[in-house]
């Protein structure tokens, strides 16, 4: 059975229980049940103070909680059992969730001590990945989805756009704080954008046949039916009075409504209040970075030793939760709107320069509380009374931080503050109606402040006025009684009682009635004091019922408003980011870069600038990497000029610095168009519309696909996909197969991206052959990155300059490695013969090679042989028909020399038959 099927079968009513139907407890006999109406998830029941499983499913919870199995028994049998402890249930909850569980909480919905018989029960809320909203489930930094994907072509009707089946309708919601976003597109630009939102959880719609994704949500099937166009109008039609003028497609009005009936489910069949705006967005409208990008640039994940450094982490100045899921959502979504891009730029701008606003916006955003999560759990009747002050605490802070932005000449920011509702009323509402400091239950009093209600004023004054009658009773009973040593006290048991000391008992008055002996002492009542006691005790009583009433009276008020606090929440997370921008602007030495043109005229602009024109290119001035300049002392910057369309070859020693240099360049892109300052001089750069990547193979063998078949997919990908507008960034393609099928591919790939489809491209390349794809076309050159060879030492430069590089250096990165002395002294040799045949063939000759790498720095080096196999190329040979290629090839197979090395290093003297086979063997696998 696999782990699924592990899960699955803990769900649902236990069988042993069904056999025993008819002889269960009432309360056994509720728990199979409720277990049968939600079996899709582990019940787990509300007993007193415990969540209980049976059977199964305690099995299951004992095990991934670690907790006891214990036993219930009754006349019934003996069922295995195991509890977890409502109080702190969060920590195995995650267990639960982390193991792959999905949950149902099934609680008791009446007072136990009111109820007559079996206390009623009903499952209140489903807890999953992707439906969680317990604060200590959630990632307070992350949004939360659970999504819904729909096929277009279905039963719909008032979409034209569904008659192609391939549209797609994408859809997720943060349950947690009710943000809801819907989208459509072909299928690719679909499951990219589904990548791109990476829901923890996904309801999958009929006939949507998704493939292997990069991340792992949990797949919930859920009642087809939801996602019927009609279904799914009504579902959407309780959060958008026009359901239809929302959506563009049937696919996606139905993902959207399968979504909201999923969270609805989830939530106790209840319509999400705090669900206020409904957005649909076009994955255009972004600067698309699908999921290899988003990992190999490093967004958000760190794939090197440097764990933890991720552009995220470097611009992760945030002040409050609000602004780092903002921070997150910009940086996956860049924009491509020119002039959104501009607004936001003014605004980093005007904060870069005025260290006093950034100083008290971070002041004050640092004390607001996540206003999302707060009216979400407002709105579900979840919120205490600690939350409705913590909602004043930030909206007192709104004022403040309105006037830190009174003078600014930013459009956007003078929008976002005109946007801040102060919320008076709901401010004064809460700060009349909560304490400042109040208890985290709220059934038990001390909420409601004085003078909010009159009834209950009226009712605490009596209470109060018993207590201090009470108070007073020592006093004149001392006096009435003559007894000195005469004590009023309270005890829980007891209530209140008059104490007298056994030497005084002689002297109670005949009212006194006894209540208690002790050791020493007597405790008595009097009937007044009985009536008082009853008085207090009854306006407590009261007291607490009727703040809790006014408690959820207010609650349900400023539930009202949550459409209100979140647009405050809104223009907090923006204005948090904004000035996160220009701190580390500010800190880091950013500059603002400048845009030429739209994407959209720019797109045009190849007829007048020429494919390798001006218009459009990326012109980095002293570009730095944002994230690897952190990371140590010195960091090089690199300039950089990429003409639009244009494709640089990028060569150098390994560890030279190259991939640096081309994530740096696409990271100052993607930084500049989410709106910050970029780590450069300066910058002047083109609306790109995407980014795209094939970097680095080694993490794909984890993969389980093959690294070269992983690699020509991806590959695919860009050529189909790419435009004039978008960056490309290749990393040693074609390396996962033979030399010279590796660099045919490599140089048609080069070649088609220039021809045809006119990205700017900047390719790494250990084939240094490739580099002569420069010589026969305009906007295809040469960059390398510098080393310094000295006794045979190397010293990486990380500078990048023209041309190609003329060495590989990688007998010596080979020697830093810790390779053995004697490989890498044979290594030495034999690319000294190599070169020394080179450079003999060039003389006689052979193929107008230049002189070959001598030790020199930044020397460019042509070679010969490659200039034979790219006529063979170009004249339409394949590579089977150069005969030269194998013996002719600068470059020296690492793995033949080493294949060679064992061979020489072979004692045959001392070998017998079998070693010398498995010898063959293993070298002929090498080889192949
Ligand atoms: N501009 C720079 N200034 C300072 N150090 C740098 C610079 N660029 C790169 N480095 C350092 O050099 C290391 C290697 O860089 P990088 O991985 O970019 O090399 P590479 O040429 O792509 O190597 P390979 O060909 O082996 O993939 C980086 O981890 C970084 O520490």
């Amino acid at each position: 059975m696999n782990a699924d099927a592990q899960r699955e079968a803990v769900y649902g009513a236990p069988p042993e229980m069904l056999e025993a139907r008819d002889d269960l407890t009432p309360m056994l006999s509720q728990y199979a049940d409720l277990c049968a109406e939600h079996d899709d998830a582990v019940v787990l029941f509300q007993v007193g103070d415990f969540y209980e499983a049976f059977c199964g499913a305690a099995e299951a919870v004992a095990r991934t909680c670690e907790v006891a199995l214990t036993q219930r028994e009754d006349s019934t049998g003996t069922w295995p059992m195991a509890g977890i402890p409502i109080d702190n249930a969060a920590g195995y909850l995650e267990r639960l969730l982390d193991a792959g569980y999905r949950v149902a909480l099934a609680e008791q919905v009446e007072d136990a001590e009111e109820a007559s018989g079996l206390v009623d029960r009903a499952v209140t809320q489903l807890i999953t990945p992707g439906t969680v909203v317990d604060e200590e489930l959630l990632d307070a930094g992350r949004a939360t989805y659970l999504g819904a994907v729909a096929r277009g072509g279905g039963d719909g009707e008032s979409h034209d756009s569904d008659a192609d089946a391939d549209t797609y309708g994408l859809a997720v919601v943060d349950v947690s704080t009710g943000e809801c976003l819907v989208t459509g597109a072909d299928r690719a630009l679909a499951l990219e954008e589904l990548e791109r939102l990476a829901p923890a959880e996904l309801v999958v719609g009929p006939d949507c046949d998704l493939p292997d994704l990069s991340f792992d949500p949990m797949e919930t099937p859920f009642e087809p039916a939801a996602f019927d166009a009609d279904a799914a109008r009504e579902t959407l039609s309780a959060y958008a009075p026009r359901p239809d003028a929302v959506v563009e497609s049937d696919a996606e009005l139905r993902a959207v409504g399968a979504a909201l009936a999923y969270a609805e489910y989830a939530q106790g069949d209840s319509k999400l209040a705090y669900v206020t705006r409904v957005t649909r967005f076009d994955p255009r409208e972004f600067l698309q970075l699908d999921a290899t990008a988003i990992r190999s640039l490093e967004l958000f994940e760190s794939r090197s030793a440097r764990a933890g450094s991720t552009l995220f982490s470097v611009l992760d100045e945030t002040a409050c939760a609000l602004g780092r899921r903002r921070l997150e959502a910009w940086l996956r979504r860049p924009l491509v709107d020119r002039d959104r891009i501009e607004a936001r730029l003014d605004a980093v701008d005007a904060l870069c320069d005025d260290a006093l606003a950034r100083a008290d916006l971070r002041d004050h955003l640092s004390s607001v509380y996540d206003l999302e999560r707060l009216v979400a759990r407002v709105s579900r009747e979840r919120a205490d009374a600690r939350d409705l002050r913590s909602l004043k605490t930030t909206l007192d802070r709104v004022p403040e931080i309105r006037e830190a932005l009174a003078g600014t000449d930013s459009d956007l920011l003078a929008d976002l503050r005109d946007s801040l509702d102060e919320l008076e009323d709901v401010r004064d509402l809460v700060g009349d109606a909560v304490v400042s400091d109040p208890p985290q239950e709220i059934t038990e009093g001390g909420v409601i402040a004085d003078g909010f209600d009159a009834e209950l004023d009226e009712v605490r004054g009596t209470a109060e006025a018993g207590r201090e009658w009470v108070s007073n009773l020592e006093a004149r009973e001392q006096e009435r009684t003559g007894i000195d040593s005469l004590e009023v006290g309270y005890n829980q048991v007891h209530g209140y009682y008059i104490e007298v000391t056994n030497p005084n008992l002689d002297r109670v008055p005949d009212d006194y009635q006894r209540r208690q002996t002790l050791k020493n002492s007597e405790r008595f009542y009097t009937p007044e004091l009985k009536e008082r006691e009853d008085e207090i005790l009854r306006a407590s009583d009261r007291a607490d019922a009727l703040e809790y009433d006014l408690f959820c009276e207010v609650r349900a008020d400023v539930a009202t408003e949550s459409a209100r606090i979140q647009a405050v929440a809104d223009a907090l997370a923006d204005l948090d980011v904004l000035r996160t921008l220009a701190d580390v602007a500010v800190a880091n030495d950013y500059a603002r870069p400048e845009f030429h043109g739209d994407a959209a005229s720019s797109a045009g602009s190849t007829d007048e600038a020429g494919a390798t024109g001006e218009a459009g290119g990326i012109h980095i001035d002293a570009g730095r990497h944002p994230v690897v300049e952190r990371a140590q002392d010195e960091f090089v910057p690199n300039p950089a000029a990429l003409p639009r369309g244009s494709v640089a070859l990028v060569t150098g020693p390994n560890m030279s610095g190259k991939s640096t240099y081309m994530r740096q360049v696409a990271l100052v892109c993607v930084l500049a168009q989410v709106g910050g300052f970029v780590p450069a001089k300066s910058a002047e750069l083109p609306v790109l519309d995407r980014v795209f990547t094939r970097i680095g193979a080694s993490d794909d063998i984890a993969g389980g696909q093959s690294t070269f078949m992983r690699e020509m997919s991806e590959l695919t990908e860009i050529l189909h996909n790419a435009t004039g507008d978008s960056l490309v960034l290749l990393d040693e393609v074609g390396r996962g197969t033979s030399t010279a099928d590796g660099l045919a591919i490599a140089r048609a790939a080069t070649e088609f991206l220039h021809d045809e489809v006119g990205a700017t491209t900047l390719f790494a390349t250990h084939y240094h052959d490739l580099t002569d794809a420069a010589d026969d076309r305009e906007g295809v050159f040469n960059l390398h990155f510098t080393a310094a060879r000295r006794d045979g030492e190397v010293t990486f430069l990380h500078s990048v300059a023209d041309g190609p590089s003329s060495s590989s250096y990688g007998v010596e990165v080979a020697q830093l490695a810790g390779v053995p002395a004697s490989v890498v002294g044979r290594a030495r040799s034999l690319v000294d013969e190599t070169e020394t045949d080179a450079e003999s063939a060039a003389d006689s000759g052979g193929g107008g090679v230049a002189a070959a790498a001598n030790g020199e720095v930044d020397e460019a080096a042509e070679d010969g042989t490659l200039a034979a196999y790219v006529d063979g190329l170009e004249n339409g040979h394949s590579q089977t028909e150069s005969p030269s290629r194998a013996t002719s090839t600068a470059e020296p197979n690492p793995e033949l020399e080493a294949v060679a090395e064992a061979l020489r290093e072979a004692d045959l003297v001392d070998t017998t038959p079998l070693e010398a086979l498995n010898l063959l063997s293993e070298l002929k696998g090498r080889l192949e």
